[in-house]
């Protein structure tokens, strides 16, 4: 069995169960291995009623005593038992299980473990799973892993299949050479991917992960030195000067630039008139305005004679783009001839846009990935501002440099990582930072509060639409159907909660929803209709989070914020805050744990995305493998820059290494090193070649 074989050859999983999985992106066995559990259960000894925790899973071993209620609420069942033990009594509650009142015997003994809520002075637990002590007994003192689910898959169905790859996977000889495995401390491939989905421990649990997550750096930081190389010999084939396009567009622009931005525009100016390719990122907080420097850069290209691309990882966004260079066009008479292109345009349009960029009409062509398919023959590319979700990786330079352009690269990027940490991940670019904001904004001011103040907050919300503001509601998931979450509290999904703010809210106030499973048309639609201000509130999944711009926005409003990463609520928030109004942010938590509110007071404390970023490093500790995934532009399946920083640094040490020593990894011994990364390679969107 290899990475390739498609999970259909496993037994169990039909057609009816391979749909399942493909939701969760699973459609071979690599994928299955590569889906690391999410986290891992741990079953506690029982404990007695009166100690039971409240608000976290607990196990306790009580008699039945008897039922306490029964009855219908439209489809639901709801059935209420009462147990006890000698310390005291508590309420189950089941829904859509009258069987129970059969099976579970009145004054039999069992474990129920689920999460006791607080009702009054009582406990209640909710939908608890039932064990007997044997049963139990397995459990104890064991990780047992958790998996991302969907309706239809649960855990323990994902566990059977994952054992049963890990008995017929043939993993072959070990890839790393022996210098680099003792060096490095790293376990064998195969024990690390046994232990990561089956731990026996927690120590064996930590070497797995370290292994796992050095192979992610390791290969990333390969491909990138690999891509490093091929940029430096590149020379400037669109030497530019500055023209006196972009001094008048500056001196029109109703605001001046900050001191960094002009730092950066002067960076920007020097490489695209110097000997070599620009490569360059720049690195900014959100709202830091990082887009005026990249229309700088794209109208000194054009005022060259050349083609510039604007590549955004988003049809929403691209359309954004596009609607506000055309704007500053028309404004300030800049040289611009836009296009847009994007995938969910017809084929008409789109061969008439090829036309006018082959032709070189078009001066400045602005859309999505398709910017760079093979369709697309450029007059004279000579600039690609892209993000860094999207940042070039060899196989496409070299596709671009087959039509006859090397064009200057500017990557954007809203990461908060430190200095040290950026030289590693954006080793083949030269790094411009943004360290300051525009000085007319009013910091945003945030709340973390329960679910019990959102009557409050849709008064406020009501309020700023009256004042004429808009509001985004962010929801972690699109409809009540996607994750079966144990014990978690509920979930809020965009769909459902979009029709209660509709109730909730005075009429005549718009509310509109958005989700990443939309048909990019309505998405576009209602994204227009947003920025157009014919939507007063938009409810969506994290969609927004990147890039969009509207600044007549001044409330983020985030349910179960505590199932965000920090970064990512900060990115969130960004959306926010962009203008001249006073802007605010609640964030909604689900769970009132005392540690989940801390971590997010966080955000209460401070609005600098570097500051939070490490503060949430601190909290989470070494200890938090799994915590809450952080959002950024690297997408690491398992690593975390932050939190595995040091991993980080030995991958980057361990990489130089066996580039000085063996360079096209000729020698034997890294000849399977060699086999392994190519695949990675062809794997990734980023880098496709060696
Ligand atoms: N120097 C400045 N003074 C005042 N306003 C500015 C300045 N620079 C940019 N802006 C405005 O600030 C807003 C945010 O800028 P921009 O969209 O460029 O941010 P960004 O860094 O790209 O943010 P994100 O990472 O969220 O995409 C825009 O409305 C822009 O016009």
């Amino acid at each position: 069995m290899k990475k390739s074989t498609l999970i259909t050859e496993l037994k169990g999983v039909g057609e009816k169960t391979q749909k399942l999985y493909a939701k969760l992106n699973i459609k071979t066995v690599g994928d299955l291995l590569a889906d690391y559990p999410r986290d891992y259960e741990t079953f506690a000894e029982p404990v007695k009623i009166a100690q039971a925790p409240r608000e976290e899973a607990a196990a306790v071993y009580a008699a039945v005593t008897g039922i306490l209620s029964e009855k219908r609420a439209g489809k639901l069942h709801i059935l209420n038992l009462n147990v006890s033990d000698a310390s005291g009594s508590l309420t189950l509650t089941f829904y859509n299980m009258p069987f129970l009142k059969k099976t579970l015997k009145r004054g039999g003994f069992y474990i129920f473990r689920g999460v006791i809520h607080r009702r009054g002075n009582a406990g209640v637990m909710e939908q608890p799973k039932i064990y007997s002590p044997e049963d139990y007994r397995k459990l104890t003192n064991r990780l047992i892993p958790r998996y991302s689910l969907t309706k239809g898959l649960t855990n323990q169905a994902i566990q059977k299949c994952v054992k049963q790859v890990l008995s017929l996977y043939d993993f072959g000889t070990e890839y790393y050479n022996q210098t680099i495995l003792k060096k490095n401390n790293l376990i064998p491939e195969r024990e690390a991917v046994e232990t990561i989905h089956f731990p026996d421990d927690y120590d064996a649990l930590i070497r797995a992960r370290r292994r796992i997550v050095f192979d992610e750096f390791f290969s990333f930081l390969f491909l990138m030195r690999k891509n490093r190389e091929f940029c430096e010999q590149l020379s400037n084939s669109h030497p530019m000067m500055e023209t006196a396009d972009t001094v008048r567009f500056l001196e029109q622009l109703p605001f001046p630039l900050t001191k960094a931005q002009e730092k950066v525009w002067k960076e920007i100016k020097e490489d695209l008139s110097s000997p070599c390719c620009m490569n360059r990122l720049i690195q900014g907080d959100v709202g830091s305005g990082k887009t005026i420097l990249a229309v700088l850069a794209l109208l000194m290209t054009a005022a060259n004679g050349y083609q510039g691309a604007l590549m955004a990882p988003t049809e929403v966004l691209a359309i954004q783009h596009y609607e506000t260079i055309t704007e500053y066009a028309g404004k300030y008479g800049l040289i611009f001839r836009p296009v847009l292109l994007v995938g969910s345009m017809s084929s008409k349009e789109k061969k008439q846009v090829y036309g006018q960029i082959a032709s070189g009409e078009a001066n400045l062509i602005i859309g999505t990935h398709a910017l760079i398919q093979e369709k697309v023959q450029y007059a004279s590319l000579a600039l690609v501002v892209t993000d860094e979700q999207h940042r070039f990786g060899v196989r496409q330079r070299e596709h671009l440099a087959g039509k006859g352009n090397t064009p200057h690269i500017l990557v954007m990027s809203a990461t908060p990582i430190p200095r040290t940490l950026a030289i590693i991940l954006y080793g083949d670019l030269h790094i411009s930072v943004i360290d300051e904001m525009p000085a007319d904004r009013l910091p945003i001011k945030n709340c973390v509060v329960g679910t019990a103040y959102r009557p409050k907050a849709y008064k406020f919300i009501a309020g700023e639409v009256e004042k004429g503001r808009q509001v985004y509601v962010i929801c972690p998931q699109i409809a009540g159907d996607e994750e079966d979450t144990e014990g978690s509290p509920v979930l809020e999904n965009v769909v459902d909660y979009a029709e209660k703010l509709r109730n909730a809210l005075p009429p005549g106030i718009q509310v509109a929803f958005l989700h990443g499973k939309m048909r990019p048309a309505d998405k576009n639609r209602i994204m227009e209709e947003f920025a157009a201000r014919s939507i007063d509130v938009l409810v969506s999944t994290t969609v927004i989070e990147v890039g969009i711009n509207v600044p007549n926005a001044t409330v983020m409003m985030v349910e179960n914020a505590e199932r965000f990463g920090l970064a990512q609520l900060h990115q969130l928030r960004g959306r926010v805050g962009r203008g001249k109004h006073q802007s605010y942010c609640i964030f909604v938590s689900g769970s009132e744990k005392k540690d989940t509110m801390e971590r997010l007071e966080i955000l209460n404390k401070s609005n600098d995305g570097f500051f939070i970023a490490s503060q949430d490093l601190k909290l989470r500790g070494p200890g938090d493998l799994f915590g809450i995934r952080q959002s950024g532009e690297f997408s690491f399946r398992i690593g975390d820059i932050y939190s595995d920083a040091s991993v980080l640094k030995q991958a980057s040490d361990a990489v130089d290494e066996l580039l000085q020593e063996d360079p096209e990894l000729r020698q034997p011994e890294n000849a399977l090193l060699r086999v392994h990364l190519s695949e990675t390679a062809a794997d990734s969107v980023d880098f496709r070649t060696l």
